[in-house]
């Protein structure tokens, strides 16, 4: 009999379920289809003994003790369907771990409906990809205290460390941990996009593949420390094996989203928040569909030629701010989500668990979550003492980038929107008495006055 289950043996079931039985736990498993619950098995090698298959959901959860935990690992898209199969057979005190990539509206939503049936609910978000939920990912676990101690042992177990802490922990109630999995993944939409942008400029630039490579190995030594920089760096050194071409060369320029960049995006719109580098990057994956129309637009508008002539130190330290003006908006809108929803989120635990295990893991998220503990000013990042020093060193990087690349007609929506943030947010006094003035004009909607108190004003144009 084993203490938890896994249903949904794809890429990250699988991989969950044999990091769990490799941590000493006995783990159901069981796939719809059941070849590849097989399939997991025959390649668990000495873990095998410690998986127990189950053909049936009956049979799954009847391998289970009680009470019972069943980890569901599917597609945001089968939740529903495989909780409704579920909740019959399980009793009251059971617990349900949606541990997929889920919104967390739904999430929030599900636990009502699972807890009101007896049961207990936890929306778990896993980050790491398949290495990391097979080897130590990072894990946000929300719900409540009572639906997670019976399972905590084994999270601990299975998460990253980062100096002997596990990269897991319980951050509050009901869809906390699928809203701040959310969150991490549209910081990983914006930094992917960022290290798109610079090697847009280094291709540009008519730079060699594999120096390219070296230069993302280097600046993988330095502040830019991260996954996605390192990565980077060992794709860029990668050959198709059937041509022998850089295996950038040979990936159609159309990425897939499955939908967590464009929540982040919505939910930042709702909560008055910008989250405008994620925007950016959502939009570049959209706009990167349109391959037709932008071969089109080249013919229309040609190239002029230009070369872009941008230093990789600059490169560098442009990287460096707009990461830190991302996870500041990304902090921000988290800060927002627990003000709303009364999560009292501790957003510098958020930082801590992801600084190993999760795909955003940089050497940043420790003097994030250092900065977070000494209290943001204003709640904003840009304005902690040791990144309002950073900024100074690294914005006028940022803009010579901004500014090269648009002179030259070089796409950096990501970049340009995080100096865009910058530059609106570093006036005291912008430019929307402007809007309120045509507002008024035009719609009678009141505006407040500097020199007054209270609102409601007019200008002239309304007598
Ligand atoms: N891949 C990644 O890097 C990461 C993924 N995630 C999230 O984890 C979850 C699983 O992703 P991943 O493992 O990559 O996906 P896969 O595509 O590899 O596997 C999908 C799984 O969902 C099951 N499934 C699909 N539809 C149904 C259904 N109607 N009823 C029952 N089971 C169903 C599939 O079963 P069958 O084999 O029968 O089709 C399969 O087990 C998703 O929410 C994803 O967003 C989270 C972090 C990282
Ligand atoms: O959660 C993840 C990583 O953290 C998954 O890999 C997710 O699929 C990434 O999102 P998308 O597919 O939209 O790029």
């Amino acid at each position: 009999m084993a203490r938890i289950g896994v249903t949904g043996m794809g890429t990250m079931g699988a991989a969950l379920a044999l990091n769990i039985a490799d941590n000493g736990f006995e783990v159901a498993v069981h796939n719809r289809s059941p070849e590849k619950t097989r399939a997991v098995v025959k390649g668990a090698g000495d873990l095998a003994e410690r998986l127990a298959p189950a053909e049936n959901l009956e049979d799954f959860v009847g391998s289970l003790t009680k009470p019972r935990a069943v980890l569901i690992m599917v597609n945001a898209s089968a939740v529903d369907a495989v909780i409704e199969d579920l909740v019959p057979l399980l009793e009251q005190g059971d617990l349900i771990v949606d541990a997929g990539n889920a919104n967390f509206n739904d999430t929030r939503r599900r636990a009502k409906s699972v807890e009101d049936a007896g049961l207990l609910f936890l929306g778990v978000g896993v980050s790491g990809g398949e290495e990391g939920a097979r080897f130590g990912p990072s894990i946000m676990v929300g719900g409540t205290p009572e639906a997670y101690a019976p399972i905590r042992d084994i999270i601990e177990a299975i998460a990253a460390e980062f100096e002997g802490d596990a990269c897991a922990d319980f951050l509050g109630t009901d869809g906390v941990g699928h809203l701040v999995k959310t969150v991490h993944n549209g910081i990983e939409y914006a930094d992917m996009q960022l290290i798109a942008e610079a090697y847009g400029l280094l291709r540009a630039d008519g730079r060699d593949i594999d120096r390219m490579a070296d230069l993302f190995g280097q600046w993988n030594d330095g502040p830019l420390q991260s996954y996605l920089i390192e990565i980077t760096s060992e794709i860029l050194k990668t050959k198709d094996r059937d041509t022998g071409r850089p295996i950038v060369d040979v990936i159609l320029d159309q990425a897939g989203q499955k939908g967590t960049g464009r929540w982040t995006v919505i939910e930042a719109l709702k909560m008055g928040q910008s989250a405008t580098a994620i925007e950016s990057a959502v939009a570049a994956r959209s706009w990167s569909a349109l391959s037709d129309t932008r071969a089109a637009a080249e013919a229309a508008f040609p190239p002029d030629g230009r070369v872009a002539e941008v230093l990789d130190t600059d490169l560098e330290a442009a990287l460096l701010a707009a990461r830190i003006l991302t996870y500041g908006q990304g902090m921000a809108l988290l800060e927002a989500a627990s003000a709303e929803f009364e999560w009292s989120l501790d957003l510098a635990r958020v930082a801590e668990i992801w600084r190993a295990g999760c795909i955003i893991r940089s050497s940043l998220l420790d003097d994030i979550s250092a900065a977070i503990r000494h209290g943001l000013p204003h709640g904003q990042l840009l304005l902690e003492p040791a990144f309002v020093a950073r900024l100074h060193e690294t914005i006028p990087a940022l803009r010579r980038v901004v500014t090269a690349a648009m002179l030259n007609g070089q796409s950096v929506p990501a970049m340009a929107a995080s100096l865009s943030f910058f530059d609106t947010l570093r006036r005291a006094r912008g430019t929307t008495d402007l809007i309120q003035a045509q507002r008024d004009f035009f719609g009678r909607h009141g505006f407040k006055r500097v020199d007054r108190d209270g609102d409601g004003f007019h200008g002239p144009w309304a007598d």
